[in-house]
């Protein structure tokens, strides 16, 4: 039996993750058992994180790089693990900057040929900025041609983020994709709401029994071959262990990628957060993370995407942190000026999470 096999892509926050989510509650509606490859630019695991809230599905795990620039064997090794689990349906979903069509050639490799066939690729566009990034990013020609790539392969467009944007600029974004592609179908969408029925036909659960809790796996790749690895060593990373603090994963392209490490101790609100992305909007792109705060130990999910944040409730046990991603950051001033940030005593706060900005 061939497993039919999704791949999601999309740039920076434009929502690949929110969609994953809905595709596997669909996917568990259809008695069916997921099979979910992640990718995550960072060391530290955000994405995977928020899933295993939701998922029952067998997950593995590809961090601190792009898996459309790593070996292709370690990612035909993940699907080959994945598949040993015998999955129903599998995903893929990309980090930002990875080009879909790398995977597709993956697909093809002997150990999956015949065993996996690629369904659909479904590209998520965040119709805020999606204008703004092929600008901002005109001089980077590597990332232009990333997420011009990612909207000409794609089968499936989401317009995702309709609810930030105006229908002039909908307008706008559908004749820059028309110009890429022609042929995919095209949704707009608010976090991702697409009739998923229709995509996930035909999709047959392989065999019957109890949808089983399988352990994480996660393995470290190499990163962009046209950078200098200091990652590949195939050491495995449990979700609970602490992210190395303020570390630098090695860039690709422009993108820069840095853990920030959090104290509680610091006594940092959400206000001093949200000033701290403010200070670095320029450039950031994204940034995620779980902390928490003095008053309470309960964890939030911190998300900046768009330029905007947002903070949600968390159920993550592990160490607290921050992951930052952005274009040409300047990892080893913006670490100094964290340390500088936490080390620095925090006044007394009514209002510790209330999001105002203390004086
Ligand atoms: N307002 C609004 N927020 C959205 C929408 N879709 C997703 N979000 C939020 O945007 C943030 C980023 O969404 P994700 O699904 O994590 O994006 P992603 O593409 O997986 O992000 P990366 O893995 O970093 O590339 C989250 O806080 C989502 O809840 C939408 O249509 N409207």
């Amino acid at each position: 039996m061939t497993i039919p096999v999704f791949v999601l892509s999309g740039f920076l926050g434009s929502g690949k993750t929110t969609l994953l989510l809905r595709m596997l509650e669909e996917s568990k509606k259809l008695g069916l058992r997921p099979g979910i490859l992640m990718n995550e630019l960072g060391k530290a695991d955000v994405d995977g994180l928020i899933l295993e809230g939701h998922s029952s599905a067998s997950i593995e795990k590809l961090l601190d790089g792009c898996v459309c620039c790593s070996k292709k064997s370690e990612l035909t090794g993940s699907l080959q693990a994945l598949l040993v689990r015998k999955p129903d349906i599998l995903f893929i979903e990309l980090t930002g900057v990875a080009n879909p069509e790398e995977i597709a050639d993956v697909l093809t490799e002997p150990g999956l040929l015949g065993r996996v066939a690629l369904k659909q690729v479904i590209t998520v566009l965040d119709a805020e900025n999606f204008m703004d990034y092929n600008s901002l990013f005109a001089s980077d020609k590597q990332l232009v041609r990333t997420l011009r790539r990612q909207v000409e392969v794609a089968d499936l467009i989401l317009v995702n983020k309709t609810d930030y944007v105006h229908r002039i600029r909908l307008h706008q974004i559908e004749k820059a994709i028309r110009k890429l592609n022609g042929h995919a179908m095209l949704v707009y969408t608010t976090h991702c709401r697409v009739e998923l029925k229709p995509i996930l036909e035909g999709v047959q659960p392989v065999q019957k029994g109890p949808l089983t809790v399988r352990p994480i796996r996660m393995t470290k790749i190499t990163t962009h071959p046209k950078e200098p690895s200091t990652a590949g060593t195939g050491r495995g990373m449990h979700p609970a262990d602490s992210p190395e603090p303020a570390e630098t994963a090695p860039s690709h392209s422009r993108v820069r990628t840095v853990t920030l490490p959090w104290n509680q101790a610091a006594g940092l609100t959400k206000a001093d957060v949200d000033a701290f992305l403010q200070r670095w909007k320029d450039g950031l792109i994204r940034a995620k993370g779980y902390v928490t705060f003095a008053e309470s130990s309960h964890m939030h999910l911190l998300q900046y995407a768009g330029k905007r944040s947002y903070w949600e409730p968390s159920f993550y046990q592990g160490e607290p942190y921050l992951v930052f991603i952005g274009i040409d950051l300047d990892t080893d001033r913006l670490s100094e000026e964290w340390q500088r940030l936490q080390d620095t005593p925090q006044p007394q706060s009514l209002e510790p999470e209330s999001g105002r900005r203390r004086k």
